[in-house]
């Protein structure tokens, strides 16, 4: 950790197997959307969770952490667990009176490869973090700050944005939201896509021919 403080009552799991990043990265060619259409239209996180970082898109596997509601520590502790290719999945159960992530997290999570970050709470410094680049997607955003002292849980599945996330599933996003893939379902969403794909080309393709004719 990077501040000075015990993490003795942050619990940590044991480590978790992360997917290949090609198969991530094959997942992340396609919007949330679509994958959630080709997951029975579940999955996908609430509305409220929403990308503060304009622009972003985000495709990683997930490092849930459980934070106490109002507090980071969970978070530094958990950012010495992260490797490149994660995105932090937040807990903190939808509290959004305290900012629990900014400027100084997402400068530790660049140095770290983490690619995002999803927060079911607070965050803050939104300004500064739309110029490094780090993709975030959070419930609100306040200038005030977050204690430092625990408890909280990494690496132990969370619900975020309504939706459980275990670690190494794949969270993908962009404007829209995001949709939460089980890793053990990667390989037969992503076989899904493209017939989905297929099937709304079609769509428009009477569309253009209709507006031709
Ligand atoms: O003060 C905090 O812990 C949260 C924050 O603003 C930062 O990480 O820069
Ligand atoms: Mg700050």
């Amino acid at each position: 950790m990077y501040i000075n403080a015990s993490a003795e009552n942050i619990t940590v799991y044991p480590a978790w197997l992360r997917p290949e990043q090609d198969l991530v990265q094959a997942l992340a060619a396609y919007p949330p959307a679509l994958i959630g259409d080709v997951r029975k239209r579940l999955d996908m996180m609430s509305a409220d969770i929403r990308c503060l970082t304009p622009g972003a898109r985000l495709a990683g596997t997930a490092l849930p952490i459980q934070i106490w509601e109002g507090d980071n520590l969970a978070i530094h502790r958990g950012l010495d667990e992260a490797k490149p290719g994660d995105v932090l999945v937040i807990s903190g159960n939808a509290v959004t009176n305290r900012s629990v992530f900014g400027g100084i997290l997402a400068e530790i999570c660049l140095h770290k490869g983490v690619k995002g970050v999803i927060v079911d709470g607070a965050v803050r410094d939104i300004e500064e973090m739309n110029e490094m680049g780090l993709a975030v997607f959070a419930r609100a955003v306040v200038p005030a700050g977050p204690s430092k002292n625990g408890p909280g849980y990494v690496g132990k599945p969370v619900a975020c944005g309504n939706v459980v996330c275990n670690p190494g599933d794949v969270v993908i996003g962009d404007q829209d939201g995001i949709v939460v893939i089980p890793q053990s379902e990667l390989n037969e969403t992503l076989e899904a896509l493209p017939a989905q794909e297929n099937l709304e080309r079609q769509i428009r393709d009477r569309i253009k021919e209709a507006v031709a004719s």
